[in-house]
């Protein structure tokens, strides 16, 4: 049976879904994504063949609406599309911070709202989603929802009072990386580098590395310890992240975006 789905908010996060879903084979045709600007939707259609239109015309008839437009849209966008929700709609908000019941509140009762927190690595199949079901989403909605985000990644189910957490790991996550590739950089071309063989290097390595850590059952600690040698290379660069603080700063720099995400589900 084919399932209407309607993105609303056609950004960064919006369009790698898009890709996502379709890359998993979903008809063109079960798809509408909204966007205002005349260019932006010319650009979509053009690039996926999608249907581009208002947030109220493709919530119509949708069986699953993803809300992908910034926190503080979200409760204009929930008063434009209300009135065309239907009952037995999935509601699945992507908006960091924003709750569960701010989402049930605003539209008719009885339909299904997930709150899920996703990362850009989707575009490449390799997100990560943390989901969490609201009170009226049964067990099959919620598995209709981890089946259509696996498309760009990993699920895990999470109860909604860790998703400040998640966010702070996982969503804003693939920044922290690229921070310390930016430094891997930086450091390979002051050592010597042309800046593309740095590049090469240090994106094989975290591939590499990030491959490691989620295939080993060993702990972060011990797969970097296996990587120091005594007196080694390894050890004259960790013993000088640690005399900088920069395990330290990394995480209180976690901390602040949970705290941020906490921040952004008050009124
Ligand atoms: N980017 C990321 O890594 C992650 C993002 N998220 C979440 O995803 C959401 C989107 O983020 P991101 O894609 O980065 O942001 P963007 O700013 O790139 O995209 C938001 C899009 O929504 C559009 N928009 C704004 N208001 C409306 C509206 N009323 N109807 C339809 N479209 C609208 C904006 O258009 P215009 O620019 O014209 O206003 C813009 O194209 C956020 O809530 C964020 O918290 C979550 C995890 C990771
Ligand atoms: O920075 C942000 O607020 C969003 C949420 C997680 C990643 N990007």
């Amino acid at each position: 049976m084919s399932q209407r789905i309607a993105i609303l908010g056609a950004g960064v996060m919006g369009e790698t879904l898009l890709a996502a879903i379709l890359g998993q084979g979903h008809p063109v045709g079960d798809l509408v994504i909204s966007e205002k600007r005349d260019e932006r939707a010319a650009e979509l259609r053009e690039t996926y063949g999608v249907e581009v239109t208002g947030n109220a015309e493709a919530v119509t008839g949708a069986d699953t609406i993803l809300i992908v437009v910034k926190p503080q849209d979200v409760p204009s966008l929930l008063t434009e599309i209300a009135a065309n929700v239907d009952a037995s709609s999935t509601v699945v908000s992507l908006a960091a911070g924003i709750l569960i019941e701010t989402i049930e509140a605003a539209l008719p009762a009885g339909v299904a709202v997930v709150r899920a927190m996703p990362n850009t690595p989707a575009l490449v199949g390799e997100g990560m989603f943390g989901i969490s079901p609201g009170a009226s989403c049964s067990d099959g909605q919620l598995v209709a929802v981890s089946a259509l985000l696996e498309s760009g990644g990993k699920v895990v189910v999470v109860d909604e009072s860790q998703q400040d957490a998640v966010t702070a790991v996982s969503g804003s996550g693939p920044a922290y990386v690229f921070y310390l590739a930016e430094a891997m950089i930086a450091g390979g071309i002051d050592a010597g580098l042309d800046e593309a063989t740095a590049r090469t290097l240090a994106a094989q390595t975290l591939v590499g590395a990030a491959k490691l850590l989620a295939e080993s059952d060993e702990t972060a600690d011990e797969l970097r310890r296996r990587v120091t040698s005594p007196n080694g290379t390894t050890a004259a660069a960790i013993a000088t992240f640690d005399d900088n603080g920069v395990k330290d700063a990394l995480i209180a720099g976690v901390k602040a975006a949970a705290a941020r995400s906490a921040e952004l589900s008050k009124p």
